[in-house]
């Protein structure tokens, strides 16, 4: 049962700024980890011998153990038994022992005969030890960085539901955009003159523990309001006990399907474009590598300004089911120009900002839809098992556009650009498939009832 608190640390707005302005630096530190290697893609073709295939492998790899093991289901649970302290802490320790190999499989020591190299060495040469090891810490990265958004989610829950939790969410995104955009347009200057590629995700792990860091600040208040809701005895406990039955309801929940499938087609029409974004830039448009990534920037930027926008927007004035919609339709249309347009820098610019309101307008509404489709005692599990969903489309859309890639490209002449028409027509698919799946939401929104076109602020 959703529990109203009076007069505790939560009701008091500089309280609950804070909390959040400290979980949203470390999805910053997460985010901007998570887009690090994008724009160096060239750098690992050229230096590392990774072919387009090996690096879409890679970038898919962030969701392996999140799908096989069901890493995101486990996540969910724990964090519904073990609470956010916990689960949050100890996930944002797996996601920098992840960065770290990640970082360790760039090196020198590493490539050099370092500890590991011979057994990945020893089985499957045709990929090489570095991307292995590479792939080992961007999986184990993965389930932390994904498991910590997940209780992300749920600490902004917790502390804004009924009040501003839209905008809040909003600005969480945008400062995790911040770190996307500090990956794109820093990393390639962060490898230097000499180009070393470990160099930018050294810089990753240390922000990512200060990050860890920002996250214990956050435990404190967490611990506090905690001991607040306990002594008052007025109020009701907002967590109902956890039943992994509750798990298989999920699947029962024609809102809760929707979402999960608008959130599957958007983002693998996001995430894993923005893997190859920097080398699209570089191969249809023509531009210099280290301008490339503030090209893909511009994606970011705007989506930092826009998404706690929109979520004002939607707290006061609804809309959601709406606007996700018309955020599918803008997803369409920016990959249109992207696959099919000639390669004029000003479509490019065009793309990226639609792209941009597109990648604004749908996570400003879906995220905060979830708590009206899911009671509060589920949410933890509802968001995992979206995530989960989701990460089936991060690990095959990388690799997928990866292997397209060098497929619509054999033949190709020494030194000729990359053609992207085949891998973007990909995208194109999955915009056209959210585009239906949200319609369907609005319609059975309109049936059952969740409100997702009301307004998020209770009167
Ligand atoms: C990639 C990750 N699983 C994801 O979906 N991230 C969302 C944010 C979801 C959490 C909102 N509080 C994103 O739009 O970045």
């Amino acid at each position: 049962m959703t529990a109203q608190l009076k007069e505790s640390i939560r009701d008091s707005k500089s309280a609950r700024w804070f909390v959040l302005i400290t979980v949203s630096f470390l999805m910053l530190t997460g985010y901007f980890f998570t887009d690090i290697m994008s724009p160096l893609q060239g750098m690992l073709r050229d230096q590392m011998g990774w072919s387009n295939s090996s690096y879409g492998t890679f970038a898919g790899s962030y969701s392996v153990l999140n799908v096989f093991c069901l890493m995101l289901i486990f996540g969910g649970i724990i964090l519904d038994k073990a609470g956010i302290r916990f689960t949050g802490t100890f996930f944002v320790g797996v996601m920098i022992f992840g960065a770290f190999l990640n970082y360790y499989a760039m090196t020198d020591t590493f490539n050099n005969g370092g500890l590991g190299y011979e057994f990945l060495n020893s089985f499957l040469t045709d990929y090489k030890p570095s991307l292995k090891m590479a792939m080992i810490g961007y999986a184990l990265f993965g389930v932390g960085v994904e498991i910590a958004g997940i209780t992300v989610s749920r600490i902004i829950v917790k502390w804004f539901k009924g009040k501003e939790m839209a905008l809040a969410m909003g600005l969480e995104m945008a400062c995790a955009r911040g770190g996307m955009l500090i990956a794109f347009t820093a990393s390639p200057f962060m490898t230097g003159a000499d180009k070393v590629i470990s160099r930018p995700l050294a810089f990753g792990v240390i922000l990512l523990i200060i990050g860890l860091l920002a996250f214990f600040v956050h435990n404190m208040m967490d611990k506090k309001l905690d001991a607040e809701v306990a002594a008052d005895e007025t109020v009701e406990s907002s967590e109902d006990e956890f039943k992994i039955s509750d798990v298989f309801l999920l699947f029962k929940n024609p809102g809760f399907l929707l979402i999960a499938f608008l959130c599957v087609l958007f983002y693998s029409a996001i995430f894993p474009f923005t893997k190859f974004a920097p080398d699209l830039m570089v191969q249809k448009y023509g531009f210099a590598e280290e301008f490339s990534g503030w090209i893909v920037g511009l994606l970011p930027i705007g989506t930092m300004v826009l998404t706690p926008v929109f979520g004002a927007f939607m707290d006061k004035k609804g809309k959601s089911a709406s606007i996700m919609m018309l955020g599918s339709l803008l997803l369409i249309f920016s990959h249109v120009i992207f696959a099919y347009l000639p390669s004029n820098t000003a479509f490019a610019f065009v793309a990226m900002v639609v792209l941009g309101f597109a990648f604004s307008f749908v996570p400003a509404a879906m995220w905060p839809s979830v708590p009206k489709i899911i009671p509060e005692s589920r949410l933890g599990s509802a968001y995992a098992m979206i995530f989960m969903i989701q990460n089936v489309g991060l690990m095959l859309f990388p690799m997928l556009l990866g292997y397209v890639l060098d497929q619509s490209n054999q033949g190709l002449a020494e030194g000729a650009s990359l053609d992207y028409t085949s891998s973007m027509t990909l995208m194109v698919g999955c915009g056209i498939a959210a585009l239906v799946v949200a319609f369907f939401l609005r319609v059975v929104d309109k049936k059952k009832g969740y409100g997702l076109d009301l307004p998020n602020i209770q009167k």
